[in-house]
């Protein structure tokens, strides 16, 4: 199956514009993305047994060797469980119906004035007045993908390659400056539910505003706010108001709103980067179990570990272009040998 579209895709924009989503500037013609496999929705690699990687020899009797101290028989090493269980996905890709999720073409550019610091010759010149000056950035460059329904998609990247930007794109919290993305699902969103968070409100209230973002009823969320506060695991913290919340204890109540709102399409951008090991492990079992009837699901994450273990698939991108399509395992290999010897280091004029 080939998802990427980008090259049959005009450049020239406008046309493809949705309907009042046009801000900043227009995004310039830029080449077709340099690389675009096809995606074939990889299955996942084999789970690892544990006993695997049970040293050899290490389960077999001890042999009685003579120069040892009798008495204390030395405890027989229990094979260690070294490689990461793997959950078993419950989930399958399936093209026979229409992607949940089409990126068609999409560019975005930040627009920011800002006042140029005046060198003291201007300032002397201008007599003291600042210049203004306008910065683009084209955070997303022609971007086109699609993600067929069954699909975990990871997102990789590194700092300020646009991951963010996307995964707002995808919430429509930010509309894209040209291009298209359609999206077939009701979609539950950490980045939409943090907008949606007041810190002076506690938490159970920022519960029943989140529900409410997300169109349930009052009494819908009225009903899983107790369900909500169980997995969140934040105890009286749920009674006081948000600002007093350390940033994991945030990041879990805002999973657990997400996760509890039967979407259609996650989206999941470094959720679970404050979560304790304990939380995450639950958190990766819950994302799990919400793709049996999820259509979709999106995990940006600097965890090459975490998408491994949750996605069936994964794009890699940098500095707002799309860089390569493919299974977790190929792209975290690619990315990882990039930051090897690649330039990663960002300047102003990259943009
Ligand atoms: N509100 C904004 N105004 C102007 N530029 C922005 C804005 N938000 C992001 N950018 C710029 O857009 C580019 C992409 O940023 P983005 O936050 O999407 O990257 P990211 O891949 O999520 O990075 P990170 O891994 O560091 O979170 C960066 O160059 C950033 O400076």
């Amino acid at each position: 199956m080939s998802s990427l579209s980008a090259s049959e895709v005009s450049t020239s924009g406008d046309s493809r514009r949705p309907s009042g989503t046009a801000t900043g500037a227009n995004a310039p013609a830029q080449p077709a993305d340099p690389q675009q496999p096809d995606a074939p929705a990889a299955p996942s690699a084999p789970d690892a047994p544990a006993d695997q990687t049970a040293p050899a020899g290490e389960e077999a009797a001890p042999k009685p060797k003579a120069k040892k101290p009798a008495g204390k028989k030395p405890a027989a090493k229990k094979p260690a469980a070294t490689v990461e269980p793997r959950i078993e996905r419950k989930y399958q890709v399936d093209t026979s119906v229409p992607p949940a999720v089409s990126v068609q073409d999409v560019s975005i550019t930040y627009r920011t004035t800002f006042e140029k610091v005046p060198t003291l010759k201007s300032a002397i010149v201008r007599f003291g007045r600042g210049e203004r000056a306008v910065r683009e950035v084209e955070a997303i460059q022609n971007m086109s993908f699609d993600v067929p329904v069954g699909t975990a998609l990871g997102i990789l990247g590194a700092n300020g390659a646009g991951k963010s930007t996307l995964m707002r794109a995808l919430a429509g919290v930010l509309p894209p400056t040209s291009g298209r993305i359609e999206v077939r699902g009701k979609i539950s969103s950490l980045l939409s539910l943090g907008v949606g968070f007041n810190s002076a409100l506690t938490g159970r209230e920022n519960v029943v505003l989140g529900g409410l973002a997300q169109g349930l009823t009052r009494e819908q969320v009225a009903e899983r706010a107790d369900e909500i506060a169980d997995f969140a695991e934040i105890g009286e913290f749920m009674d006081m108001p948000m600002r007093t919340y350390s940033s994991g204890m945030s990041q879990r109540l805002a999973f657990a709103v997400s996760v509890h709102m039967e979407p259609d399409i996650l989206l999941i951008d470094e959720a679970l980067s404050a979560g304790d090991a304990k939380f995450k492990n639950k958190a990766a079992a819950k994302m799990d179990e919400l793709m049996s009837s999820a259509r979709a699901m999106f995990l940006v994450s600097h965890s090459l570990g975490s998408i491994r273990q949750l996605c069936n698939d994964a794009i890699w991108i940098h500095k707002g272009k799309l860089m390569m399509r493919g299974t977790p395992e190929e792209c975290g290999a690619a990315y990882t040998k990039f930051l090897e010897v690649g330039e990663t280091a960002f300047t102003l004029e990259d943009f």
